[in-house]
């Protein structure tokens, strides 16, 4: 069974005359612990497609399912629920709570479910992230890259079955860049996490697994760059 099926996605924006068609018949299946790139022109859909995946906001038709899970099905508050102990979301912005310690921040998933956070698996991954040195510092206090380097550390600390990563590289350089998806791909192996994540960079893509790419609305599936 996959991971992450995604059955006949149609989006539709607006109405009458503003109607944009922004995914059409939208199909594919990801396996657990496959890390996949998402690629295309600005505009083309893919924005829409990982919100659908993810359970941001509902598809006009179609069906979604997480490890076998119909999340379109689920009502609200099990929703909400199901996604905080399943999906994993990093975005380009890094999002951190500014009040919060780089600790608080990662573990601020596991607060909101009211669980305790579990301490070796924290600091395993503060020292994976290279953020032990700065665990008792605020955002502001941080780099970019070590930003989002604890948007990534607050992705992981559930251990999502399914991490969604809209061009988490986007504000950073390309030192940066290599060092957080070469962190996603060993989090991807390490724990059999399947990886959606859309980039503009071609060099990035390549060393997906696999590649999907959308085209106004459309998605195309490269099938496995490497073996
Ligand atoms: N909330 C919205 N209301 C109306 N149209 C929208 C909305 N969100 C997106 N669209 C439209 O849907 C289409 C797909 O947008 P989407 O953001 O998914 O593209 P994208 O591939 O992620 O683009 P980019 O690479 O620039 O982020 C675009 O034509 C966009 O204008």
């Amino acid at each position: 069974m996959n991971l992450l099926e995604v059955k006949s996605i149609c989006k539709t924006y607006g109405s009458g005359e503003a109607a944009v068609q922004a995914l059409k018949n939208v199909s594919f299946g990801v396996p657990k612990g496959e890390f996949v790139a998402v690629v295309g022109e600005s505009g083309s859909g893919k924005s829409t497609l990982l919100n659908m995946v993810g359970a941001l906001d509902t598809p006009t038709s179609g069906k979604v399912f997480i490890d076998g899970n119909d999340t379109f099905s689920m009502k609200d508050n099990a929703l909400t629920v199901f996604r905080r102990r399943n999906v994993g979301f990093i975005f380009q912005a890094f999002n951190l709570i500014s009040e919060l310690t780089v600790e608080q921040n990662i573990i601020f998933p596991v607060l909101l479910d009211y669980q305790k956070p579990n301490k070796k698996y924290l600091e395993e991954l503060l020292t994976v992230l290279n953020l032990k040195e700065r665990r008792n510092h605020f955002p502001s206090q941080l780099s970019g890259g070590q930003q989002q380097r604890v948007a990534i550390g607050r992705a992981l600390i559930t251990r999502p079955a399914l991490i969604l990563a809209d061009e988490p590289t986007g504000n950073l350089d390309s030192q940066n860049s290599s060092e957080v998806i070469a962190l996603l791909k060993q989090a991807s192996k390490k724990y059999e996490q399947t990886i959606l994540m859309i980039t503009h960079n071609r060099s990035i893509a390549q060393t997906a697994d696999r590649v999907l790419q959308v085209s106004d609305g459309t998605l195309t599936d490269f099938g496995r760059c490497r073996e």
